[in-house]
């Protein structure tokens, strides 16, 4: 397997993965099934060459009573886990909560901020958004920020509102904390849930758009931007360099699926031949 060019030695510059994908389950499985789902996504990550590289950063964001037994299954395969929300205190009075402290406390690497679904159902903002965001680099958690236009316009009016939304977040985290690594995971909202993802150019464009943006922030160097919404097999090898991987949702329930979803980003990155690929399976 070769290595990517900012993996060789004497390569200058950030040695960071050069694909990300990760999968949030939502609320779509229950305890065992989800138990089930991580030993075979960390069966499928234990025998991927890119994977076990670090060429491809994988993780999943399961219910949250599953998290720490995720953890222990997916990291003795070279994959992580992670909480779908975090609040933004760390301890104390607030019923009902999980803070980002006890998330690390559970084996949990990342934590999911500021989904659409978040924001819709529970009304959460900018500034809400912006404390999970400080909470999560607080607890050295990697946030999975989500932003995404609320209806399809313009890729300039996308990456305009898509902006807005990460200088929301990481300026109000900024302010409260030193900030680090963030997956911004642009999301359009109107391509959740959908049959089809976005197209491959509308995609590219926007990330490109706020890919050129993020680089532009202080510490978040080895930062990406990765595209969710109705992603599946077949996308990832049509999306432009900028757009680093995919947030997978239902189309990843099938592992099979994240497998064949994996041998794409991982030929995309040229580790892998195409003939060696399988037939792509059926979306899940
Ligand atoms: O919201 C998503 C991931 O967080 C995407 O979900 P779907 O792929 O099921 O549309």
């Amino acid at each position: 397997m070769s290595l990517p060019a900012n993996r060789r030695a004497g390569a200058t510059g950030p040695q960071r993965p050069s694909a990300v994908i990760g999968v949030s389950l939502k609320m779509y499985f229950g305890y065992e099934r989800t138990l089930e789902y991580c030993r075979e996504v960390a069966t499928i990550a234990f025998a991927h060459p890119a994977v076990q590289s670090g060429d491809i950063e994988l993780f999943v964001l399961p219910t949250l009573p599953v998290l720490p037994e995720a953890a222990r299954i997916l990291g003795t395969a070279g994959a992580a886990a992670g909480a779908q929300d975090i609040f933004w205190e760390d301890e104390g009075a607030f019923t009902g909560e999980v803070g980002g402290k006890t998330v690390a406390e559970l084996g949990g690497r990342y934590a999911e901020v500021g989904h659409a679904e978040r924001r819709r159902i529970f009304g959460e903002d900018d500034r809400v958004i912006g404390l999970k965001t400080a909470a999560a680099y607080r607890n050295g958690l990697t946030p999975v920020l989500c932003v995404g236009e609320l209806q399809q316009g313009s890729v300039e009016e996308a990456v305009t509102r898509c902006t807005a939304e990460i200088d929301a977040a990481l300026n109000r985290a900024q302010s409260l904390g030193p900030a680090a690594r963030t997956i911004v995971a642009y999301e359009p909202q109107w391509a959740i849930g959908a049959p089809e993802p976005a197209t491959p150019q509308y995609i590219s464009a926007v990330i490109a758009g706020l890919d050129a943006h993020l680089r532009t922030l202080p510490g978040q160097a080895d930062s990406r931007v990765i595209y969710g919404g109705s992603a599946g097999p077949g996308l990832i090898s049509q999306l432009d360099p900028a757009v680093a991987g995919l947030f997978l949702g239902r189309f990843a329930h099938d592992p099979r699926a994240l497998k064949t979803i994996l041998d794409e980003a991982a030929e995309r990155l040229g580790l892998l031949e195409p003939r060696l690929l399988e037939p792509v399976g059926g979306r899940a």
